[in-house]
């Protein structure tokens, strides 16, 4: 996250740190009490090392009552993900246990209907990625607000020149942004997730790159056809 803030301690409960051999490579959040929502691409950092899930931190290094490192049952990639592109970089990670809900153990809902967020609404964006171009990792929860962009302006040449499709969307990154290591953290506007960061521009904020986030809405029916499958 650059130039947002430290997040008081556990105010973003829902957030999760997707780790490989005790190490963060990216954020994710619960969207139910076995499920995390994180990016496909994050995959590609974690090759075929355990991967563990971190809940109930505020920190990442201190001893925190309701800190879980929890396993992986099973990782679900959306099947259109790929590493040549930004597109449908969802991840839905099955939990090897469900998480008893706590202060600092919650699920964050998620929209469900299918309408674009308008431009200007200030929705905001939290994780442990970097909070410095040149790769400065931070040890607590950082988060910023950040302005909806129209997909529109978005799709202008200066920007992303049309590749940004309906399941994308886009905040302002002048300054302020997402960045390296926050890929899979919840985009949230008025309480409600309503993306998921992706793997942008290999810059972090260049007003000239956007901030890139995959609109969730557009998605609801692969979580909830997962989920029939695993709890049939
Ligand atoms: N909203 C922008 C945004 C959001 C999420 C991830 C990223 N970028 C990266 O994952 C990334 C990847 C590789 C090298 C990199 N170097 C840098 C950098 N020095 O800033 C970023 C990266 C950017």
């Amino acid at each position: 996250i650059l130039r947002g803030q430290e997040t008081p301690a556990h105010q973003r409960p829902y957030m999760t740190s997707l780790q490989v051999s005790g190490k963060h490579i990216c954020g994710g959040f619960l969207i139910a009490d076995q499920w995390v929502l994180s990016a496909a691409h994050c995959l590609q950092d974690a090759g075929n090392a355990t991967l563990q899930v971190l809940v109930g931190a505020h920190s990442l290094s201190e001893a925190e009552p309701n800190k879980r490192l929890l396993g992986v049952r099973k990782l679900f990639p959306h099947p259109n993900s790929s590493v040549e592109n930004i597109y449908n970089d969802l991840l839905l990670i099955q939990l090897e246990e469900r998480v008893s809900p706590s202060a600092d153990v919650q699920i964050l809902p998620f929209q469900r209907e299918d309408r674009s967020v308008p431009a200007g609404t200030q929705c905001e964006v939290a994780g442990w990625g970097f909070i410095s171009n040149t790769g400065r990792l931070p040890d607590k929860l950082h988060h910023v607000e950040l302005s909806v962009i129209s997909n529109t302006v978005c799709n202008t040449r200066i920007h992303y020149d049309g590749s940004i499709t309906e399941k994308l969307m886009c905040t302002e990154s002048k300054r302020k942004d997402s960045c390296k290591g926050d890929s899979g953290g919840p985009l949230v506007c008025n309480g409600v997730a309503e993306g998921v960061v992706a793997t942008g521009a290999r810059v972090c904020g260049n007003w000239k790159k956007p901030g890139i986030y995959t609109r969730i809405p557009p998605y609801v029916d692969w979580f909830d056809s997962i989920w029939a499958a695993a709890h049939q």
